[in-house]
């Protein structure tokens, strides 16, 4: 369910004109959002866009410059270790125990949050990790140690996580699995923040997502609003009975070919094709994600 407009859910994030400047570079130029329970939302930039710099504000490794950010009610200057109890990160595959087996590596973190162990078994299953459930941590792939850590995140079911490109480098399939544990998390009423350069990524997974570049957020909202208040040039995809693909503009005479190859039964099926977010990203800042 689209979540960023209901009024009644309770606010978990909020960032209010936040301004960074590093010496002679300003990092983040007024950025206000804010983020509901059980609601994913999507913050996406190409390299050096601000992302890292947020995530750090949000969870008070940084202070910023002017402005304010709250986070579970508490002001982001002020928050200390107490938060973790209610928050998750994983924002790189650092301060996992490389000796340690993968359940062990889990148990350290258990043991600490009063964790129940059989929740380290379900979380291992969910992404897939059970095979390597004794391997020691120093031997896992990429993949599987960024999954690692992602359990370790989610192990006492914090009320919000921040995950810093959560699923870049996992094959097709592990991402599906993840992407999927995200939205069953979001149903338990966690609250995700993410950040992603994967625009198909963020339109399946987010309520809500913010466009930045250079330090600004140049579009907010729901994905599918953000694609359609962009769609100024409509056009249709036609799959013929030959299997033939037609691309076509909005015109009248387009129309009525459509009207015809209608009436000759020579159409299979018909779409329209509304921008992506990449398109909008492409249409507003004049250059790729990537
Ligand atoms: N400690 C710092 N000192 C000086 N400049 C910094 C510092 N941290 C970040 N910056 C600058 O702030 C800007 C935003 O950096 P940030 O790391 O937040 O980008 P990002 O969107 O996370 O990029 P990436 O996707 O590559 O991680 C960049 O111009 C970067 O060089």
């Amino acid at each position: 369910m689209k979540q960023v407009n209901d009024k009644d859910n309770k606010v978990i994030l909020e960032l209010n004109h936040i301004e960074k400047v590093f010496g002679s570079t300003t990092a983040l130029k007024d950025i206000s959002f804010s983020i509901k329970q059980g609601e994913i939302f999507g913050f996406l930039g190409p390299s050096g866009a601000g992302k890292t710099t947020t995530i750090k504000i949000l969870t008070g490794q940084l202070n910023p410059t002017s402005g304010d950010a709250a986070v579970l009610g508490k002001d982001s200057k002020q928050i200390d270790e107490e938060i973790y109890e209610q928050i998750g990160i994983v924002t790189d595959t650092s301060g996992v125990y490389e000796r340690l087996s993968v359940y062990d590596n889990l148990k350290v973190y258990a043991d600490i949050l009063s964790v129940d162990y059989k929740r380290i078994d379900d979380l291992l299953l969910r992404v897939g990790l059970e095979k390597q459930k004794k391997q020691k941590a120093g031997k896992l792939s990429k993949g599987q140690k960024q999954r690692l850590v992602l359990c370790r995140a989610i192990l006492h079911s914090p009320k919000l996580l921040f995950l810093d490109e959560p699923t870049s480098g996992l094959d097709p399939t592990t991402a599906n699995q993840i992407q999927n544990l995200f939205l069953e998390l979001k149903e338990q009423g966690m609250s995700i923040f993410l950040t992603t350069h994967n625009m198909e990524e963020a339109t399946k997974l987010c309520d809500a997502v913010a466009l930045l570049d250079q330090g600004k957020v140049i579009e907010y909202g729901v994905p599918k609003d953000i694609c359609l208040r962009h769609n100024d040039s409509k056009r249709y995809k036609l799959i013929l009975s030959s299997q033939e693909e037609l691309t076509m503009d909005h015109s009248p005479q387009n129309i009525q070919k459509i009207q015809e190859l209608m009436m000759n039964n020579e159409v299979e099926a018909i779409h329209s094709c509304e921008p992506t977010l990449e398109d909008v990203f492409i249409k507003v800042t004049g250059r790729g994600l990537v």
